[in-house]
């Protein structure tokens, strides 16, 4: 974290509810930044840094955290102060107990509370006010995600000059969970502030343009979106607003390169030794949320192992949870059983020295994570419901060894692209069984096959692509 940066001078600025690295503050009092959680900043971080000049508007993840603009990793971050009522009830609350819910099928009841929606907007509109000091005059803004809906339209009350894009990294619900809402005019409208708004999959971009003529009876293309192309319209009086599908991805380049590293290959191979050196080992690396659904995959364990499918003295399964929104009820209450059923698996079936399953809950360095995706033999990505999943992702473009299977949910939208994988429906726990544990022993030359197919398909769409593709389609606009 080095020099100051002024207002009013970005041409290009990337508007989050986080910026890229989350503040700390140690046990002395003295602060430090790590980087923050998720897919959205690993996606994001390498467009930055391949740009001349970015900034990045976000909060520094602690409340009341006063910092002035920083320029880090040669990105200068803006940050957007948020109090701790703030935190409980635009981020905890609104954001992750009414929208995260809502636009993961309803999982979990959605909590529509009237003070958390006041909050949300009061929050959508210092950042829309931040990022207008920020952005030089004729600027593009790409605003992302859920937690900020609204400032699309905020923004260009403000700053008519701008060109706005607007990207959703989770799912669009279907329209009759939507309607749920009791403020969705209020976000149809917010997010038709911007030029471009760019989903995931076709589905969530048709469901809008269906509830853009539904809730506000505007004019609308109404042939289906496809995948980079054939972009949807919603013509409102003074301009045309585009909407479509651009499948995000991961640096996969980069990926190749590290996992390639002979030091990480080095650490792969102690990491088995580490752990006994078993026949098999399975991994699952996520944030500890209730869509991943590390709880199925444990069941599933949990049911192989009993019934003597799987031998606990030569598999082993390592779970990587990085905390995330602890506050939450739904969050606390997951973590509590996935404990517990971790202790059953090594209380049933572990031996001494040697548990069957091995749980961090806690961030893990880059380049471990690395060498455990190339130590895995099975990666287990099993969402009930999940935007993209770049875990998926991560884990084909590291296999350039054609090693490795990948076990993915249909309800991952990973999964539209990646069909080479063994696909599992998370809501039949005897199919995911079954498909892990074919996935455990293909045959050698069909398992390299298939990985081969994923993995180039991760190589040929990655993240820089994705980049491109969306803000391509954002600069006819600009022209
Ligand atoms: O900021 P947090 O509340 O700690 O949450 C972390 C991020 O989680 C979500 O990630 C999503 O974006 C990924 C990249 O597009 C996608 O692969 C994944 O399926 C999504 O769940 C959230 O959408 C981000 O805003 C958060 O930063
Ligand atoms: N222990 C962990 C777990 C995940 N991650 C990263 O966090 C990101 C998770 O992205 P994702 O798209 O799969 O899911 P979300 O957490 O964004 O919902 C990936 O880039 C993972 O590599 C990590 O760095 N360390």
């Amino acid at each position: 974290m080095k020099d100051t940066v002024p207002h009013g001078t970005s041409d290009f600025v990337v508007v989050a509810n986080r910026l890229p690295v989350d503040m700390e503050t140690l046990d002395d009092g003295t602060t430090r930044w790590k980087r923050s959680p998720g897919g959205l900043v690993t996606a994001l971080e390498p467009i930055l840094h391949d740009r001349e000049r970015g900034s990045w508007v976000g909060w520094p993840g602690v409340p009341d955290a006063k910092v002035e603009p920083i320029v880090s990793g040669g990105i200068d971050l803006y940050p957007v102060e948020l109090s701790s009522d703030e935190v409980s009830r635009y981020y905890e609350g609104f954001s992750n107990a009414t929208l995260w819910p809502l636009y993961h099928d309803v999982l979990v009841a959605p909590v529509f509370d009237r003070d958390w929606w006041h909050s949300y907007l009061d929050v959508n509109r210092h950042f829309a006010e931040e990022t207008a000091r920020t952005a030089a005059e004729g600027a593009t803004v790409w605003v992302q995600d859920y937690q900020l809906q609204l400032v699309p339209r905020l923004l260009r009350e403000m700053r008519p000059d701008l060109t706005i894009g607007f990207f959703l990294h989770i799912p669009f619900p279907p329209v009759e969970l939507f309607m749920q809402l009791p403020w969705r005019k209020e976000f149809v409208e917010g997010l038709l502030g911007a030029d471009l708004i760019g989903f995931h999959l076709p589905g969530g971009a048709n469901n809008f343009l269906f509830l853009a003529r539904r809730l506000l009876g505007l004019d609308t293309t109404t042939a289906g979106v496809g995948v980079r192309s054939a972009l949807g319209r919603v013509t409102l009086d003074d301009r045309v607003v585009r909407v479509g599908a651009f499948p995000i991805s991961v640096d996969s380049r980069q990926l190749v390169e590290q996992a390639t590293d002979p030091a990480i290959v080095e650490r792969a191979a102690e990491i088995r030794r580490e752990l006994g050196n078993p026949r098999k080992i399975l991994l699952g690396v996520d944030r500890l949320d209730y869509t991943k659904g590390i709880d199925l995959r444990l069941s599933a364990l949990g049911e192989l192992l009993d019934e003597g499918r799987l031998d606990p003295s030569d598999t082993v399964m390592v779970q990587l949870a990085t905390p995330s929104r602890e506050r939450v009820e739904h969050y606390m209450k997951m973590r509590s059983s996935i404990e517990e059923q971790v202790s059953h698996i090594n209380g049933d079936h572990g031996q001494i020295g040697r548990p069957v399953v091995h749980y961090l809950y806690q961030p893990v360095d880059r380049s471990e994570l690395i060498a455990l995706f190339l130590a895995a033999d099975v990666m287990l990505v099993t969402p009930m419901r999940d935007g993209m999943n770049l875990v998926a992702k991560e884990y084909v473009a590291c296999r350039a060894d054609l090693g490795g299977a990948l076990v993915l949910s249909e309800f991952a939208g990973a999964a539209a692209e990646l069909r080479g994988a063994y696909l599992v429906n998370p809501h039949d726990l005897d199919g995911v069984k079954n498909t892990i544990m074919a996935a455990l022993d293909p045959e050698r030359e069909q398992g390299r096959r298939r990985m081969s197919r994923l993995h180039r398909q991760v190589l040929d769409h990655d993240v820089h692509r994705w980049a491109q593709s969306f803000l391509g389609a954002l600069s006819p606009v600009v022209d």
